[in-house]
């Protein structure tokens, strides 16, 4: 894979510049597109900052974040030849760190359910998930050294964890989702996929301007809480076993680790995501329902078609639900006199086939919790395929959590 960091030093170094940073990606998307399927469309030229401390680094975006450079099409044929005016903030401020947005990333339509094109470079005949499939793809493919994504259910975990890549669900809002097509306001949340964990706090840090993210090498050891989250089903067995592993890693490292069993408010919330997600859904793309109801995919169109029956009322008092989880949870890192969560990113390894993204049940309470989730790889399966772990901290403290997984990250090295 590409490391953002790596191309930076020999940037910096004289030894690259930012035009053959951006050649080295060019020959890299050549010789592995054909195969993978991550991209909508590249920029055939870019401007290219010869300064600023993203200079020379091409970016992935996926293609529900708008560019005014590039079309913007929502994975859906509704929006064929869209190109939005301007470029959303985060896009701008990518372009001001000296970035260059080279490529839109395939997106499940709506970046919901429904699958893309795209494949797992680590197994094409496996799913790379979703809804940002072509972000994690691309950067485990090694065509970028970073890519922007989305999750409202688990859309930046679960694919960075099929395709084997460091993924980052900040703290709800601390990217702005302007100029981010919309599925729920509650949950959406951009964020991040790259090579490592120190390249991904590094951009990070970067893009949320706040440099005190990327000290990920200066932190101690944490105090971790080991997550089952018993209230969904049991994952496979090689998510477990790589939960283990991290976990033995971590301790190695200095870590102090013990066991954490949720109560009852938070399998409560964990059951309203979908009411909370869904009805918002039904406001975000009514235009979309009203006008092109046939052009929708199949989940997508059913899911829209459930979510005409949900009352306001019971779309109330799940946010009531996910509310007092989120005031409790505050408890269980304070009073628990835990640093960080560590559980699964995702039920398992990549499951086979191409016309599924995977299961999100792992993530999607953290999404609603809007509380920082960074995956990172830690196993293989004999089939070669990724399984990776989730490191989770509290709301704002999105520095903790990364240097957390760095951690882990550099003792499986070890
Ligand atoms: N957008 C989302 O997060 C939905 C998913 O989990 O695939």
């Amino acid at each position: 894979m590409l490391s953002l960091l790596d191309l930076c030093a020999r940037i910096d170094a004289g030894r690259l510049t930012p035009e053959g940073a951006i050649g080295l990606v060019r020959e890299a998307i050549a010789a592995r597109e054909p195969e993978v399927g991550a991209l909508v469309c590249v920029d055939p030229a870019p401007v290219v900052p010869g300064k600023g401390p993203l200079a020379g680094i091409a970016v992935g975006i996926k293609d529900i974040i708008d560019t005014a450079d590039l079309p913007t099409r929502m994975g859906s044929a509704i929006y064929d030849g869209w190109r939005p005016r301007a470029d959303a903030p985060a896009v701008a401020r990518l372009k001001t760190l000296g970035a260059v947005p080279l490529a839109k990333t395939t997106t499940t339509p709506f970046a919901f359910l429904d699958p893309t094109a795209t494949r797992n470079p680590n197994h094409p005949g496996h799913t790379p998930g979703g809804s940002s499939a072509g972000s994690a793809a691309a950067v485990a493919a090694g065509m970028l050294p970073l890519a922007l994504g989305t999750q409202t259910g688990g859309s930046i975990i679960r694919p960075a964890a099929f395709c084997g890549v460091v993924g980052v669900k900040p703290s709800f809002r601390l990217l702005p989702t302007v100029g981010v097509k919309c599925y729920s306001w509650a949950l959406d949340t951009l964020g991040l996929f790259a090579a490592g964990v120190a390249d991904a706090a590094h951009a990070l840090a970067l893009l949320a301007d706040r440099p005190a993210i990327a000290r990920v090498e200066e932190a101690g050891a944490p105090r971790i809480g080991i997550l089952r989250q018993d209230f969904c089903a049991a994952p496979e067995p090689e998510a477990e076993a790589a939960l283990a592993r991290a976990a033995q890693a971590a301790e190695r490292a200095g870590a102090a680790i013990r066991d954490l069993t949720l109560p009852a408010p938070f399998g409560e919330a964990f059951a309203v995501h979908g009411t909370i997600q869904d009805y918002e859904a039904r406001q975000a793309l009514a235009w979309e329902y009203a006008t092109h109801r046939d052009a929708l995919p199949p989940r997508l169109r059913a899911a829209l078609d459930a979510a005409q029956g949900i009352e306001t009322a019971s779309y109330d008092a799940a946010r009531r639900t996910a509310h007092h989880a989120r005031r409790g949870l505050k408890d269980v890192f304070s009073e628990g006199g835990f640093d960080v969560l560590l559980t699964y990113a995702a039920p398992g390894a990549a499951p086979a086939g191409l016309d599924h993204t995977g299961d999100s049940r792992f993530n999607r309470l953290w999404t609603l919790m809007g509380v920082p989730c960074v995956t990172l790889p830690v196993d293989r399966t004999s089939a070669g395929l990724p399984v990776g772990i989730q490191v989770i901290a509290r709301f704002g403290d999105d520095g903790r959590a990364l240097a957390a997984a760095g951690l882990i990250e550099r003792a499986l090295r070890e």
